[in-house]
């Protein structure tokens, strides 16, 4: 029997782990395929940790499932075969009647019990939430460190600490009163009502006569039946007694179940357009309640044609709703490098976010090429794990980029162009593994993300503000190299050094309107200078 029970618990675990597998490869799917990480942080607010619900909830959850076949199925077998033989040998009555009376405790625990699943998907929430404070610190540490925030942040990690602490004290102060409840209702009732049942046999001789068939004179067989009886239906009560307990630590197993099942609800919801979001009131700037904002019916229409991108009638809207510009039309072709200006929070952005269908198309017609077609160069540039390599072919892999006829000596040509030659030898070589966020400096970054532009030497890029930190003389070579690679380049930047790389400007004046025209070689500073008023929104959109 017990060989059995084991074969049976390791073949479970078996299942369990190669379920969990099976889970974390469908949740990763869903997850990094498209842009469903993006939607899930920018767009939807449900879910605030979406890593620790990848990580640890997955495997919580499918831990616990594996420990379903011990806490239930044992105990169902332990009771069917010893309530057969209780009832063998004292009568129906005595086994029925037991059940029966854990079948009600069951229920009045049931009734009575604190929403304990609810309690454990509050302290996954709040541990996630504790660990992105630490996560947060090793992101910024250096920034953190100049401006001397240590006591600020261990202000915020402790606030946060305390809230998980409170929470689990309150958690184990419920499970020791109704612990306390479980145990005399559980154990020392059911005991009180077994040795009942069993000593009615020894006190009543009619009983012992009428159901058991016993000569109830005979004290010695009565003793032997007793005593073998009581083994049965200690047996019995531990069986009924461990599968009620177990109902309670279900309520743990239904709390990983719940974290799990909104991870996926979240994933298939954005992955179908459909966000929820706390909105924000345009006039008090007070979040108001979940939002449902379906995006699958939307008017704007998107039509992939190489060598243009073409905005008709397209309004540039924030996951908010907020409208940042009713209607914005400009035409940029092949060659025409196009300059885009505006003040803080005008919308400069949020057009590339559109452009690149990270937010949807609320109406209007954007025709632009194929995706692999344009690239987007941000202001702070990211850059991947893995080696020196890896960060200029970024998303490429070494096999991609032989492919493409891009070997060690080729990438070596590009680095050359940003004047970044010398970090191949000081860093090791290029197959060097280093955190290249830490080792390389602001302007090194910037200048290593336009070797990766000009390595995927797109039709159309998209420069935010990505050269502020790198010196004009080598900015302007950069810009050279660009036009002579046949790359059509939409830059956002401030710097009037930039205008003569560019043929069109367009910009924003903060206030929901905008100019797009040619630029002439008179323009100066002036020509993409704009107020410093505060940019202002032109209201909600209606769905
Ligand atoms: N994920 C988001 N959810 C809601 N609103 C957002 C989101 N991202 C940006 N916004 C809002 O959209 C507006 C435009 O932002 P955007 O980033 O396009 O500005 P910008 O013109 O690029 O500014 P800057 O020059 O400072 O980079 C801002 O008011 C901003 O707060």
């Amino acid at each position: 029997m017990s060989i059995v029970n084991n074969c049976l618990k390791l073949t479970i675990s078996a299942l369990a782990l190669c379920f969990r597998e099976r889970l974390t490869k469908h949740a990763h799917n869903q997850y990094l395929d498209a842009i469903t990480f993006y939607k899930i942080a920018n767009l939807d607010n449900r879910l605030q940790n979406a890593d620790q619900l990848l990580t640890q909830d997955i495997d919580k959850f499918s831990e616990n499932l594996s420990h379903l076949y011990s806490d239930i199925a044992k105990p169902l077998v332990d009771i069917g075969l010893f309530a057969y033989k209780l009832g063998e040998a004292i009568g129906g009555e005595a086994p029925v009647f037991m059940i029966a009376y854990f079948v009600m405790s069951g229920i009045i625990l049931r009734a009575f019990s604190p929403p304990f699943g609810k309690y454990t998907a509050i302290e996954q929430k709040l541990e996630g939430d504790f660990r992105f404070t630490h996560s947060r610190i090793i992101a910024h540490s250096e920034e953190i460190a100049f401006y001397g925030g240590g006591q600020r942040e261990k202000e915020v990690v402790e606030s946060s600490f305390r809230k998980i602490s409170r929470h689990i004290r309150k958690v184990y102060t419920l499970r020791f009163v109704n612990g306390i409840f479980d145990s005399v209702l559980v154990k020392y009732c059911a005991t009180m009502t077994a040795y009942y049942l069993l000593a009615r046999p020894v006190f009543d001789p009619r009983y012992a006569t009428e159901q058991m068939g016993m000569e109830a004179s005979d004290p010695a067989k009565l003793m032997e039946d007793y005593s073998r009886n009581s083994s049965y239906l200690v047996n019995l009560s531990q069986a009924v007694g461990r599968l009620i307990l177990t109902g309670r630590d279900l309520t743990r197993f239904a709390g990983y179940t719940s974290r799990v099942s909104e991870l996926f609800d979240v994933m298939q919801d954005v992955g179908e357009g459909k966000y929820s979001r706390t909105m924000v009131t345009a006039d008090t700037g007070e979040a108001n309640q979940k939002e449902i904002i379906d995006t699958t019916h939307l008017k704007g229409k998107v039509i992939i044609q190489d060598g243009v991108i073409n905005f008709s009638r397209v309004p540039i809207v924030t996951p908010n709703k907020d409208v940042l510009l009713k209607e914005l039309s400009f035409r940029v072709e092949t060659g025409m490098n196009c300059l885009i200006s505006g003040p803080n929070g005008c919308g400069k952005s949020s057009l590339f976010r559109i452009l690149g269908d990270l937010w949807p198309l609320w109406g209007g017609t954007v025709t632009k090429p194929a995706a692999s077609k344009l690239f987007y160069v941000p202001q702070k540039p990211y850059l991947a794990l893995g080696s020196f390599r890896d960060q200029v072919i970024y998303p490429d892999t070494r096999e991609d980029a032989l492919d493409k006829g891009f070997d060690d000596e080729r990438l070596m040509e590009l680095l050359n162009v940003v004047h970044l030659g010398y970090l191949v030898e000081r860093e090791g070589g290029w197959s060097a593994v280093q955190d290249w966020a830490e080792v390389l400096s602001g302007g090194e970054k910037q200048r290593v993300a336009m070797a990766r532009l000009f390595y995927h030497k797109p039709q159309f890029a998209i420069l935010d503000e990505c050269t502020s930190a790198v010196s004009i003389d080598v900015e302007a070579i950069m810009y050279q190299y660009a036009r002579e690679a046949g790359i059509t380049l939409f830059t956002v930047s401030h710097r009037t050094s930039l205008l003569r790389h560019h043929e069109y400007l367009l910009r924003f004046d903060g206030e929901g309107h905008y100019e797009f025209r040619e630029l002439d070689p008179e323009d100066t500073a002036a020509a993409f200078g704009f107020g410093h008023g505060k940019s202002q929104t032109a209201g909600k959109v209606e769905q």
